[in-house]
């Protein structure tokens, strides 16, 4: 049976917005207070998703999120109408408002850890939500993204889901960002290589300095026993403390893989050698390490340009391309490694640059905008077909999009009670066009 490698984007929420909150992550930092366009977000966000169904590629979008999260401010407090909390929100504590209001449920590489069926000693694809610990604003996207992942990839026989780990910094999971899967072809089992950024039970380990590391490798090693991974197929390698200090906040923004490609910058992990001997031993077939060094690309041009936040791909005619933001283009020692690249031999063999600034201004490339599901034909067709990118669902989404989103919201806007009402309306009519059931809470 053939296995493919779907990639589920995330569909940017109707409350986009540049609020300055992620402390470690530089775009979020340098952009907060601008204005943002959360229609053109989405926009650029399906824009690309149709674009790789059109390569050929199996393509599916998750929902986002329900903001303002209303019942979150209730929690901390806040009381009266829907309309009274978010003013006494606003007037008391706006920075609590503001991570109420996040559309980073975008980022789907954040949602969850997927492990395919190959991988698993039960033979299933097992999920679990990242808990997002370290960001207030993200740390109450679990249950719902639970509800979201149960409704898309619903079949019992196939798919199983687990609650998110401990709601506690020794367990920070940040999940697919934080992982990535080897292996030969996408039905064979391969290799799970978990990065972390600190070892919460080891006060004497290195850790970064300045930015949190948002990854622990207790919560790796967590994920690992919940999927049902065996010790063989599994590698868990430090990120480089040095690199997180610089605006590295995920190892998806300094390493990318796809099969046997393993695209990383020199300065991305700790103890590279040894580490890349014991995937070459569990992996017993060559690798391709595609390095790249310093003097190539410095990490800042990295951070700035998103190089390795792009995404590897496996086109049907066998080849490699890499999906990347235009940013890459701008960036002149970046654009050069790019076209030196595809001349390299490597099985990457070409470069196709995709607009998604609305998200890279929020520290968001193509590669956070995505969660790759490998799944055989079979496990496909028990996918929730409604959320497959096709011609019809494409203009169904856009139509969606022109009708319910606001083209310009800034910080100060996020108080307006009309802007729950708008979410929610184009929430609902999102769960229809989808067939999700009641995700949100304000349908249950
Ligand atoms: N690298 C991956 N996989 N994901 C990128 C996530 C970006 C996200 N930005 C934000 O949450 C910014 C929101 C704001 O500032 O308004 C984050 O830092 O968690």
């Amino acid at each position: 049976m053939k296995h493919y490698e779907a990639n589920f984007d995330g569909l940017v929420g109707p409350t986009h917005n540049y609020a300055g909150l992620s402390f470690g992550n530089v775009a979020s930092y340098s952009n907060a207070a601008q204005a943002s366009d959360p229609k053109a977000a989405a926009k650029q966000g399906l824009l690309k998703a149709k674009s790789l169904a059109d390569l050929g590629m199996v393509q599916g979008v998750l929902a986002p999120q329900e903001r303002p999260d209303i019942y979150s401010l209730r929690r901390m407090g806040f009381s009266g109408s829907d309309a009274e909390v978010l003013n006494q929100a606003a007037k008391q504590a706006s920075a609590l408002l503001n991570a109420c209001c996040s559309a980073s449920s975008m980022w789907t590489a954040n949602a969850a850890t997927v492990s395919p069926s190959a991988d698993t000693r039960d033979g299933k694809v097992h999920f679990t939500p990242a808990n997002l610990v370290d960001k207030l604003h993200r740390s109450i996207e679990p249950v719902t993204t639970g509800n979201i992942l149960k409704a898309t990839f619903k079949d019992e026989r196939f798919f199983k889901h687990h609650q998110h780990l401990p709601e506690h910094a020794s367990f920070g999971d940040e999940g697919a960002a934080n992982h990535t899967r080897l292996c030969n072809d996408y039905g064979h089992s391969g290799v799970e290589l978990f990065v972390y950024g600190q070892e919460s039970t080891n006060p004497n380990a290195v850790k970064p300095v300045k930015f949190p590391a948002r990854q622990t490798l207790e919560a790796s090693q967590a994920v690992a026993r919940l999927h049902q991974l065996d010790e063989e197929s599994c590698v868990f390698m430090q990120q480089n403390p040095h690199v997180i200090d610089q605006g590295v906040f995920h190892n998806d923004v300094i390493s990318v893989g796809n099969q046997n490609v393993l695209f990383y910058h020199e300065q991305a992990f700790l103890n590279t050698d040894v580490k890349f001997d014991e995937i070459r031993k569990k992996m017993n077939t060559d690798v391709h390490f595609v390095k790249v060094s310093t003097e190539q690309v410095s990490i800042n041009d990295a951070v700035k340009s998103y190089l390795f936040n792009t995404q590897i791909i496996t086109l049907p005619n066998g080849e490699m391309a890499i999906i990347a933001p235009t940013n890459c283009q701008e960036n002149p020692a970046v654009f050069a490694y790019l076209n030196e690249l595809v001349t390299l031999g490597t099985p990457i063999k070409q470069v196709q640059y995709y607009d998604v600034k609305q998200s890279m201004q929020n520290g968001g490339g193509p590669a956070c905008l995505r969660l790759r599901v490998a799944m055989s034909e079979l496990e496909i067709s028990a996918v929730n077909q409604n959320t497959l990118m096709n011609d019809a669902l494409f203009n169904k989404l856009n139509n969606w999009v022109e009708k319910h989103y606001r083209d310009r919201l800034e910080v100060k806007d996020l108080a307006d009670p009309q802007l729950i009402i708008e979410s929610r309306t184009a929430l609902d009519e999102l769960t229809q066009i989808l067939k999700l059931g009641s995700v949100y809470q304000f349908q249950r």
